[in-house]
């Protein structure tokens, strides 16, 4: 993995302003979420969407619960790194505090859905966000609400991890 600061260096990058429809960056390439070099991860790539982002989104069979069904950690990590690709929209660094998911609906492996994230509101270091995932045929499968808290870049250095901290 890359070193901390020069990590923090492509952040900054990244938080410029993004047009209508860009594909977002990966937050880095070993990001469970969207990181293109995890062979765990999920390979998230999301977009702009007006003042939101969406993605499609297929799982696969690493990320199985029951047979044929996505587990429910694999969309909460989706979803939850969707929301982390809001944030250079935002313009500022921010953590999950709180994070709810509804599972309204079995996702399948190697179906493709549509997922959508925005912010709803807004009060001091507090950014409200919600979700959608959304099957082929336009059924609701899951939706989302969470509680980002907003961040300085230093929050991500001085962890005492060491892969960090070097
Ligand atoms: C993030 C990606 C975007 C790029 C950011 C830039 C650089 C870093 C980039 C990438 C990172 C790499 C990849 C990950 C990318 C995306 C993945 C998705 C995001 C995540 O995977 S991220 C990891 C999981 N996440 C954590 O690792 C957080 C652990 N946690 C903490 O580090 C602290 O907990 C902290 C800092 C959050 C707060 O700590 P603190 O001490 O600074 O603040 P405090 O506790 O006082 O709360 C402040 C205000 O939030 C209110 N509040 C609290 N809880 C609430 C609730 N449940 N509902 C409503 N309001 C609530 C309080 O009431 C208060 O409100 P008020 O200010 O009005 O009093």
């Amino acid at each position: 993995m890359a070193d901390m600061p020069a990590l923090l260096a492509t952040w900054e990058q990244k938080f410029r302003p993004h047009p209508d429809g860009a594909e977002l960056p990966a937050h880095h390439d070993h990001c469970l979420g969207c990181g293109p070099d995890n062979p765990h991860g999920h390979r998230l790539q999301a977009r702009r969407q007006g003042d939101g982002v969406a993605a499609s989104h297929a799982f696969d069979e690493r990320h199985v619960g029951a047979p044929g069904i996505v587990h429910g950690g694999a969309v909460a990590t989706v979803i939850d790194d969707l929301y982390g690709f809001l944030l250079y929209l935002v313009g500022t660094p921010a953590v999950t505090r709180q994070l709810t998911v509804d599972y309204l609906a079995p996702a399948l492996i190697g179906a493709t859905y549509h997922l959508e994230a925005s912010v709803t509101g807004r009060e001091g270091r507090k950014l409200f966000v919600a979700a959608t995932l959304t099957a082929p045929d336009g059924r609701s499968v899951a939706t989302s609400t969470a509680v980002f808290v907003t961040v300085g870049v230093d929050h991500f250095g001085r962890r005492g991890v060491p892969s960090l901290d070097a």
